[in-house]
């Protein structure tokens, strides 16, 4: 039987710090809905061509990709134009998260992780054996996020507040790892939990 964990936390907590120590130091394989979600809308792609419908031809770069950045800015601005584009993607990133966890159900792999930022708000922890959230505080979430994605703070803020507040999803979650600390320290928190799980 295959543990399927879903690792989920708020933006710029540190889950895809969380999600790469699964790999790299216990050899566990991930299914990054991010990673998905930004393949499902390259050009020639059936949510590309529904987002271009949707948004205009002013979303796209020079090389007529989607200017993330600028599409961004518009949907965490706007709850309905966010709603749109989560109608046009959530589905085919589901499909294709279905189709690989089956693949690594079959390989009868001991465990593997959903790593998805959406797992509560979505009500996708129906697919998962156990939860995890990577958990910050506020204001080192919005130091991490300002900083990796050269927000404003405001523009920082309208992001944050898109999200379930991290506090509910802890109170949900099996498990949570506090990440204010270093990473080192997250990386004990993670490696308890997978024993107390005897995933190791
Ligand atoms: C708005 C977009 C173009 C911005 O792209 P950008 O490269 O700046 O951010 P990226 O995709 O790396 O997401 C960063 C983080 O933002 C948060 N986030 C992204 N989309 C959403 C959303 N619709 N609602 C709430 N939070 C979101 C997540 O915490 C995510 O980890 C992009 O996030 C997007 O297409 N979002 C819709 C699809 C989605 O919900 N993806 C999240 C996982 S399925
Ligand atoms: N324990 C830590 N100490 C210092 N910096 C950290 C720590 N954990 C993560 N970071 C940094 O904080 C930023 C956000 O981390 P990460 O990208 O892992 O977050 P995330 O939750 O996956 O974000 P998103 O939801 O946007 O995908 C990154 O620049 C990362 O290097």
């Amino acid at each position: 039987m295959t543990l399927v964990i879903g690792l989920t936390g708020n933006i710029a907590t540190g889950k895809s710090t969380i999600s790469k120590m699964f790999n790299d130091n216990f050899h566990i394989p991930i299914i990054d809905a991010d990673i998905i979600a930004r393949e499902v809308v390259e050009p020639g792609e059936q949510a590309y061509n529904k987002i271009v419908e949707t948004f205009g031809e002013e979303i796209l770069d020079n090389e007529r990709k989607i200017n993330r950045p600028f599409l961004g800015k518009i949907v965490f601005s706007d709850e309905f134009k966010r709603e749109a584009l989560n109608k046009i993607v959530h589905p085919e990133v589901r499909k294709e998260m279905l189709d690989k966890l089956n693949y690594w159900k079959s390989q009868n792999k001991r465990a593997v992780v959903l790593d998805i930022p959406l797992l509560f708000e979505n009500n996708l922890d129906i697919l998962v054996d156990k939860t995890i959230v990577v958990s910050a505080d506020t204001s080192t979430q919005l130091a991490r996020l300002v900083k990796r994605n050269k927000l404003t703070e405001e523009d920082a803020r309208k992001r944050m507040e898109a999200q379930m507040p991290l506090h509910v999803k802890e109170t949900k979650a099996d498990a949570v790892i506090d990440n204010n600390g270093t990473v080192e320290n997250s990386l004990e928190q993670l490696s308890e939990i997978l024993e107390d799980w005897k995933v190791l």
